[in-house]
């Protein structure tokens, strides 16, 4: 398929069939998903009894160009929990139409996911977040979504969910309150904040007036993916966890002559993976202990 806007992934029909193909792959039946952000494909690498499916290999699935997104999937054991990690994803200013950018999360409910957890590479905003530090997403501000760009757009798919879901509490406080535990138990507290997400839509990062109102607003970390992945786990009747590692500062004033970039984005994800990954690898555990997933 083809990057540009097609938007054409609404059929229940053709999900199923791409959820078929991938049972069809392996014994591994899903609990939870995960979505890697930007460099963040390592915490697939943790799984056991791994199954592995490039997304060439996938009828109907749109494939991810950019940098630091594998373009794969892996379905295996992690801690012991049969997961499924979407080791690359699709972004709206690719080119690529909501339910495109929302297909692995569908799919991920097909195979049987209870639980998303949706990770991404987030700018720090606020001035106590260091490059190479996570922000547990507590809630979010959807610049996109408040103008109507949603993946929820289009006549309702009423076997996924209903026309007009509510968003209160969509980052899911039980499994916040494990992610803190977490955090301490690794004694990384101190590294580990919670706050509230923007999505912009990219590709280029945003202006020193636009940082300005963000920070006016209570936003604390920016990006360009994962609230359109939250909306429609939640719509689907998923519980979601969304973590940021931030791999940038915010460039908030005028004449530093500093710039974010990707590459920049890429290295900071790059040190801060392996972290990551033990991060998101013990919070799963911490929710098979807490039956979260039963
Ligand atoms: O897929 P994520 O949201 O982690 O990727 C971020 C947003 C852009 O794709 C890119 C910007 O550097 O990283
Ligand atoms: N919008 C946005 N997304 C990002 N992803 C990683 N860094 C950034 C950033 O500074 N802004």
């Amino acid at each position: 398929m083809s990057s540009e806007s097609t938007d054409n992934l609404n059929s229940y029909e053709k999900m199923q069939e791409i959820a078929d193909f991938i049972l069809g792959q392996t014994e591994i039946r899903p609990r939870i998903g995960i979505i890697c952000g930007s460099g963040l494909s390592g915490i697939g690498d943790l799984l056991s009894e791994k199954r592995t499916i490039p997304y060439t290999e996938i009828p109907h699935f749109p494939k991810c160009k950019v940098s630091g997104h594998r373009g794969e999937l892996s379905l295996g054991l992690l801690e012991g929990v049969p997961v499924v990690c979407f080791q690359g994803r699709c972004h709206y200013y690719e080119g690529f139409g909501m339910s495109e950018v929302v297909l692995a999360t569908r799919i991920m409910k097909l195979l049987g996911a209870k639980i998303m957890i949706v990770t991404n590479a987030a700018g720090g905003l606020n001035p106590s977040m260091k490059v190479g530090d996570m922000m547990i997403i507590k809630d979010h501000l959807n610049f996109l979504g408040l103008s109507g760009i949603s993946p929820l757009r289009g006549s309702n798919e009423d076997r996924l969910g209903p026309r007009f879901p509510s968003l209160t509490d969509l980052y899911d406080g039980g499994i916040r309150q494990i992610a803190r535990a977490v955090a301490v138990s690794m004694n990384i507290q101190h590294e580990v904040h919670e706050g509230i997400l923007a999505a912009l839509g990219g590709p280029s990062y945003e202006t020193v007036a636009e940082l300005k109102f963000l920070r006016l607003a209570g936003v604390d970390a920016v990006g360009m993916s994962t609230v359109h992945e939250a909306i429609a786990a939640r719509h689907c009747g998923m519980l979601v966890f969304g973590c940021s590692l931030i791999t940038n500062e915010c460039i908030v004033e005028y004449g530093t002559n500093r710039e974010p970039n990707h590459e920049e984005v890429i290295e900071a994800s790059k040190n801060g993976a392996n972290k990551f990954a033990t991060f998101i690898s013990k919070l799963v555990s911490g929710l098979r202990q807490q039956d979260t997933i039963a």
